[in-house]
């Protein structure tokens, strides 16, 4: 199965054009694995070179999961080598999203825990399906790890101090209500809406002149990504000792057995 399907120059009825919509299919969940990792970072660089498309809108092709967040089968049992290749591409598909000249609207029909909200809250904007089964937030330290500087920088940046501290510390999972009463998704509509309101958003974010939005949006983000410009290899080095620790594989291997336990 292909990992990405890709649909760009998008045409509809109402008009809009220049309009990229990316949908994540590697089932069952769309894992955020080195392979999946690489495709949507080149789509990406592809698209951020075409100067007739403005905006994307990225979203799922498995039911119910947006993205389960990183693939911890590429952290578990991995050599200290392919773990350190496998955090570059998280790195990159971050820096790519977050310092995007494009509008990028997350479209999120499903659950998105983990390295799933990071990539949502990548974008300028966020539609949830407003379904109270599926949930959303950054849960790492209930699988015993610590999200790094950047993961906090890009919540706090959206949420805000307190609400990250609550969030970060206790690994919290919001349902969608929650989630956009803390801001962290922008809207909630029915589950067979999330891709036309997105596409209506596109249209609102599309008729600022590009310039001036893609200057202001560098203004905001640009500190940010500064600092793990700054510190990309330290940050590597920093993943690989941490999660090569016989606590850190102990707690994820508990971590998937329990997933797969819950499946039973
Ligand atoms: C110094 C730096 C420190 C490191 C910081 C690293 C940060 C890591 C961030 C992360 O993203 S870690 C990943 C966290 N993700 C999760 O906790 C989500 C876990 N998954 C779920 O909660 C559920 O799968 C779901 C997304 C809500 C979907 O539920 P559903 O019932 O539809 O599917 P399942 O039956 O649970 O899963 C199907 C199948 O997929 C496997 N799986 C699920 N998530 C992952 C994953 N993230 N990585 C790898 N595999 C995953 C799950 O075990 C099932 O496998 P099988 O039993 O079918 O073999």
């Amino acid at each position: 199965a292909t990992k990405m399907a890709l649909r760009a120059g998008l045409r509809s009825k109402r008009g809009l054009t220049g309009v990229a919509v990316m949908r994540m299919q590697s089932p069952p969940v769309n894992s955020l694995n080195l392979e999946l990792l690489t495709d949507i970072c080149i789509a990406l660089e592809k698209l951020e070179m075409d100067k007739s498309c403005r905006g994307l809108i990225i979203t799922s092709n498995q039911p119910k999961v947006f993205s389960a967040g990183l693939d911890i089968l590429e952290m578990y049992g991995k050599s200290p080598e392919h773990c350190g290749e496998f955090w570059k591409a998280v790195q990159e598909m971050w820096l790519k999203f977050y310092g995007s000249n494009l509008v990028t609207i997350a479209a999120i029909n499903g659950s998105s825990p983990a390295g799933g909200c990071l990539m949502a809250m990548t974008c300028d904007y966020r539609i949830m399906a407003d379904n109270p089964r599926y949930s959303i937030g950054l849960n790492e330290t209930q699988l015993g790890i610590v999200a790094p500087f950047w993961f906090k920088d890009t919540l706090m940046n959206t949420v805000g101090h307190r609400t990250t501290e609550m969030a970060l510390e206790l690994g919290l999972l919001y349902s969608p209500a929650e989630a956009l009463k803390i801001g962290m998704v922008d809207q909630l509509v029915p589950e067979d809406q999330v891709l036309t309101t997105a596409t209506e958003a596109m249209t609102k974010w599309l008729a600022i002149p590009d310039h001036a939005r893609q200057i202001t949006k560098s203004m905001i983000r640009k500190p940010t990504i500064d600092k793990l410009m700054s510190n990309r290899e330290d940050d590597v080095k920093n993943f690989v000792k941490f999660i090569s620790k016989d606590s850190i594989q102990k707690s994820l291997g508990v971590y998937l057995e329990m997933l797969k336990k819950r499946k039973a």
